[in-house]
């Protein structure tokens, strides 16, 4: 795989180098409620504009419908890049169309120009290789080289992702050389004891990886939106909570084959629940209440970690060498449900455990609940990548980067 250094080596002065970024950020309106991502961008788009190249950035953002939703516009991540790299961002109001063209057309050698979002595009994601080859194409006549650095969508099959790096001389940008190095050391040489934390609402994408974590990890302590489908394993009830009921024979295997080889799993003992999903707009007082985790009242739903667990799981984590963490514990957005994630985000810092926190919703979890987020030892802008890669699944946009 190329550095971007030897790309820059070879000379870029002048010449238009698409980047490939996951500037995937969580907005209010057009308000970017965290900007993790677009500061991790950063790095590789400022040393090829140093390098004097003409820097074409392009991302996702959200999941629009493979056509123009300006809810989704990335309008509002130009301005936010532009005031991190100090310089004019130039915003192309389409991806491959005449906006675009015109706007890579006057970008000066330093400049940089921002694509409109990849996924107005029907071609970005579309599952046959042609329709995307063709919009891979388009984009590769916006180019001359590629730099690959959007971390968080390298689990995606896209045009952008996959199909453009075979166009173009290509490399991968220091994100994915920082995020790789790190997730590498997890699955090599991994210091023990070594603790997985999952949680967050993506249920069924996130099972899957407990079946290899099974034979990797010595405890597995589970929160968030997934503990319930673990409790109903157990026979236990759980109300009106998040559950995945056609998962309860697989995640009811995962608890037998850690008990044969000696994974600890760590469930809830209580959780915070209450009668309705919580108001996150208006962030109304929810009235939760503390119940014991083997038997959640009917009418309740269970949208946090209780208080019993938050020390449980601080201790689970105290003595811990090594943390993978994904997934916040709780409905976190809602000051009433953020207490468990915050006891697992205080109980990583107080350990001395090397502690790695991926996903764009546990990331900016963290940030959120005020904790300074480099007291952490990675913060992986990528969840979905980052379990995969742990998994030890061939990421699509990395294999494309190899020759
Ligand atoms: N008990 C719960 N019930 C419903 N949703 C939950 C629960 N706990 C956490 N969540 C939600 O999970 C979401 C984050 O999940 P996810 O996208 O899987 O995380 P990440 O982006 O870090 O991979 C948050 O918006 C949070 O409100
Ligand atoms: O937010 C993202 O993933 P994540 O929630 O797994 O961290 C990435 O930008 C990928 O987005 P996608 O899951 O819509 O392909």
């Amino acid at each position: 795989m190329k550095t971007i250094d030897e790309l820059v080596g070879e000379g870029v002065s002048g010449k238009r180098v698409f980047v490939r970024a996951d500037l995937n950020v969580p907005l209010d309106g057009d308000t970017i409620t965290d900007d993790g991502r677009i500061r991790a961008a950063v790095p590789t788009i400022k040393k090829l504009a140093e390098s004097g190249a003409r820097v074409v950035v392009a991302s996702h953002l959200g999941r629009p419908k493979g056509a123009p939703d300006p809810q989704f516009s990335l309008a509002p991540v130009a301005r936010r890049l532009g005031e991190l790299l100090g310089t004019q961002v130039a915003f192309a109001t389409d991806t491959v169309g005449a906006g675009a063209k015109a706007t890579v057309g006057e970008t000066a050698d330093g400049g940089v120009t921002l694509l409109e979002n990849l996924r107005f595009n029907a071609g970005e994601t579309s599952k046959d290789d042609a329709e995307r080859g063709a919009f891979a194409d388009e984009l590769a006549a916006l180019a001359d080289a590629y730099v690959s650095d959007g971390f968080g969508a390298v689990h995606r099959k896209h045009a952008s992702v996959y199909d453009l790096p075979a166009r173009l001389p290509h490399a991968a940008g220091y994100l994915i050389a920082t995020e790789v190095g790190v997730l590498k050391k997890l699955t090599e040489d991994v210091k023990r004891p070594y603790a997985v934390v999952l949680g967050g609402a993506k249920v069924s994408d996130k099972l899957g990886v407990i079946d290899h974590l099974l034979g990797k990890a010595d405890r597995l302590l589970i929160g968030g939106g997934m503990a319930y489908t673990f409790l109903k394993a157990k026979g236990y009830e759980v109300g009106k909570s998040l559950l995945q009921e056609d998962q309860l024979p697989a995640v009811k295997g995962y608890l037998e084959r850690a008990e044969e080889l000696g994974v600890e799993f760590v469930l809830p003992v209580d959780v915070l629940a209450a009668p309705e999903f919580p108001d996150l707009k208006t962030k109304a007082p929810a009235n939760p209440t503390a119940v014991a985790a083997d038997a959640i009242p009917a009418e309740l739903e269970g949208l946090d970690i209780g208080p019993e667990s938050r020390k449980l799981y601080a201790a689970k984590l105290a003595d811990a060498a090594t943390v993978f963490w994904n997934g916040p514990m709780g409905v976190f957005e809602h000051p009433d449900f953020a207490e468990g994630t915050k006891a697992v985000a205080q109980g990583l810092l107080d350990s001395p455990a090397f502690t790695v926190v991926g996903g764009g919703d546990s990331a900016a979890a963290v940030r959120q609940l005020g904790f300074d987020e480099n007291t952490f030892g990675h913060i992986s802008t990528g969840g979905g990548a980052s379990l995969e890669y742990l998994e030890g699944k061939t990421l699509p946009g990395l294999a494309a980067l190899e020759d």
